[in-house]
């Protein structure tokens, strides 16, 4: 992929390590694993979880996952992870030892049949999640539209809201987002007090990176996808590892 056509490479981490602490706030898919034709069939490199363990222990713990899957989801993936994780958008926070930050409840059952009937009558692939629900049109990139003004209209009449990504248009409860996630987490004993770097690759990420910025840190997008928010950018997934010392 080629370079990020309008932001810098951020500085090596061991030299802003050099000027005090930092706390990693990591998106998951298209920033630490490679976009896939589906959520289950991403490919994990085995040393991943090992190494994001390594660098939390090298930041003192101040290391999160913020990304749109559950937790659950996530876990399935890693397997088990002593690290803060966010879930579902940022609508579910949990500290290493499992004690909940913040919790969601599942979205109404009349919400996730809609989605369900309307994927299975598409052909779309719904993911259900636990705190929220999925309509993925990679398969089908014609129903866009269809598929966004669908979804935007359940999550209306619901009261509830959307997110949309890569191919994707997900319900979640309101005030699920990413930089909310930051703003719980920089008050958490390992996170406070350091400067907070945000790395992702989607539109969810830029509240991320928005957030990051207002606490005195920065944002890093990753891939060609045009930021609003961040400072710095990342060509592609292989190149966070790099940064990262993965
Ligand atoms: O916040 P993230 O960690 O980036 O998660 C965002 C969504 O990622 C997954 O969907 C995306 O990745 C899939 C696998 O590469 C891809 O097939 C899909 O088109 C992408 O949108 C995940 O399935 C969603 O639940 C996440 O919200």
């Amino acid at each position: 992929m080629a370079p990020h056509p309008r932001l810098p490479a951020p500085p090596p981490l061991a030299s802003l390590l050099e000027q005090g602490r930092v706390a990693l706030f990591l998106d998951f898919d298209g920033t630490l694993v490679e976009i896939a034709s589906g959520p289950d069939v991403i490919i994990v490199p085995e040393r991943l979880a090992g190494g994001l363990q390594r660098l939390s222990d090298r930041l003192g713990g101040a290391l999160a996952l913020v990304t749109g899957r559950s937790i659950d989801n996530l876990h399935q993936f890693l397997g088990p992870l002593q690290l803060h994780l966010a879930g579902s958008h940022g609508g579910h926070v949990l500290a290493p030892d499992e004690a909940a930050l913040r919790e969601a409840e599942p979205l109404p059952e009349p919400v996730t049949n809609a989605l369900a009937g309307f994927a299975a009558s598409f052909g779309l692939l719904f993911e259900r999640k636990a705190h929220g629900g999925a309509l993925h049109y990679r398969a089908r990139p014609e129903l866009e539209d269809e598929t966004h003004s669908f979804a935007i209209g359940l999550a209306e009449a619901h009261g509830l809201a959307t997110k949309a990504g890569k191919c994707v248009i997900e319900l979640v409860w309101p005030g699920a987002d990413k930089g909310g996630a930051v703003d719980l987490l920089i008050g958490q004993p390992p996170f406070a007090g350091a400067m907070p770097v945000f790395i992702g690759d989607d539109v969810t990420d830029e509240d991320g990176f928005a957030a990051c910025a207002r606490l005195g840190g920065f944002g890093i997008a990753v891939g060609e996808r045009p930021s609003t928010a961040a400072r710095y950018s990342l060509a592609s997934v292989k190149d966070v590892h790099f940064w990262l010392d993965l």
